[in-house]
């Protein structure tokens, strides 16, 4: 009889766990402090939602990064300034502050995050926040916190206000196992770098939330992306930023990858676009929900090639961070993003030669000017 009691306890137990796939739709809902609980998903409180002819009510986290700003502005313009939110953890310079409405939001912080969703409205949530792949590995233990935990955070308070919520991933969650010439959307991901190990994960758990509690999840494998008015925040990529501020302020580039190394690239643009596509495409067309994007492919060397066309003046050099150089190593060097045009028609309108050109007319220089060198 003991043994009988047990063993209904254990199957009770199971039947309210997450893993557990029956019965009606169950979303979890975390309070302060305590583990994810489940509740039924006809709840009352669980009543927000999204006539697709509302526009929707955006919070983008990590916002003052290279991307979000951007994105901000991008989304503002077609659903209304004060229908976007950027956060951050950091002070907005004036010009961003100004622009549009702005909170202060920690991911690390569940309550207050719940707080601003349920506040304001929130029905699209796009989760920036992210330590890059070299930040990461000089700082584990914080890009371990942002990346998972705080992910973990997006992913409960979006299931539970029955969000839709955009988390970009990387070329950076493929690893030296991965096919990398080019690289399909599934193949084998052993990232080696907490920053590719995190990301893989928030693949996988926002699947698995979409599978399991029906939460509407997107995802981007965005490619390096490269922009003329934001700092890239510490990643591999960042070279191919910053070879145009320093080709314009100096004339010269020290470039910390070899010449030769490969990887795909895309200008902010177009992944902005990309973005608010694949946020606005019908559900039906997806028929997947993590998608690799791509524009083009260059090394240090074809895209130096390309600036002197402008910028003959120009010297490079090469001094190589082996934590870089590792990393670029094991990423792929094309992206197949076959599935993403396929399936919501995705087309980027920035090759090689178009970025260069708007790079350096943005900040301020083209050939023409290329002689006062
Ligand atoms: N920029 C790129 O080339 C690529 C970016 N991505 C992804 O796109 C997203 C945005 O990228 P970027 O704007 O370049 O990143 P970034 O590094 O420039 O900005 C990240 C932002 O997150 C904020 N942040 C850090 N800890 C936080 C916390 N506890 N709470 C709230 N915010 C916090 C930082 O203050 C920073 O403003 C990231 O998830 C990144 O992984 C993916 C592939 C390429
Ligand atoms: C490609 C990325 O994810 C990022 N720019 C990085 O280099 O870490």
């Amino acid at each position: 009889m003991a043994v009988l009691k047990t063993l209904a306890r254990a199957a009770k137990q199971v039947l309210q766990s997450p893993g557990c796939g029956c019965g009606s739709s169950i979303v979890p809902v975390r309070f302060i402090g305590a583990s994810p609980r489940q509740v039924a998903s006809d709840a009352s409180f669980h009543s927000v939602s999204f006539s697709e002819t509302d526009h929707p009510r955006v919070l983008i986290t990590g916002g003052l990064g290279q991307l979000g700003v951007g994105l901000a502005k991008l989304l503002r313009k077609r659903f209304g300034k004060n229908n976007v939110i950027l956060s951050d953890i950091r002070k907005p310079a004036d010009n961003v502050f100004y622009s549009g409405p702005f909170i202060y939001s920690d991911i690390l912080d569940y309550k207050n995050l719940r707080e601003i969703v349920v506040n304001n409205r929130i029905t699209w949530l796009i989760h920036y926040s992210a330590l890059l792949s070299a930040v990461g590995e000089a700082n584990v233990r914080l890009a371990r916190s942002v990346n998972i935990t705080g992910l973990h955070n997006i992913l409960d308070i979006a299931a539970e206000h029955g969000l839709r919520l955009f988390v970009p991933s990387t070329i950076g969650a493929f690893g030296p196992d991965s096919p990398r010439n080019p690289t399909p959307d599934l193949c084998i991901q052993r990232p080696r770098t907490i920053y590719g190990v995190s990301k893989v994960h928030a693949e996988l758990m926002g699947e698995y939330y979409h599978y399991r509690y029906g939460l509407d999840f997107r995802c981007l494998r965005y490619p390096g992306i490269i922009s003329a008015d934001s700092q890239p925040g510490g990643g591999t990529t960042d070279y191919a930023v910053q070879i145009f501020h320093d080709a314009i302020k100096t004339g010269k580039f020290e470039c910390n990858l070899k010449p030769d190394t490969r990887l795909p690239m895309m200008y902010i643009d177009d992944c902005l676009r990309a973005t608010l596509e694949i946020l606005e495409a019908p559900a039906d067309n997806l028929s997947m929900r993590t998608y690799n994007i791509n524009a083009m492919s260059f090394t240090p060397e074809e895209l130096a090639q390309e600036v002197h066309k402008h910028m003959p003046e120009l010297h490079v050099t090469y001094s190589l961070d082996a934590v870089r150089q590792g990393i670029a190593d094991s990423w792929p060097m094309n992206f197949d993003d076959s599935n993403a045009r396929n399936d919501w028609g995705w087309k980027h309108e920035y090759d090689l030669p178009e970025l260069v050109t708007t790079m350096l007319n943005f900040l301020g220089t083209d050939s023409r000017l290329a002689s006062t060198y």
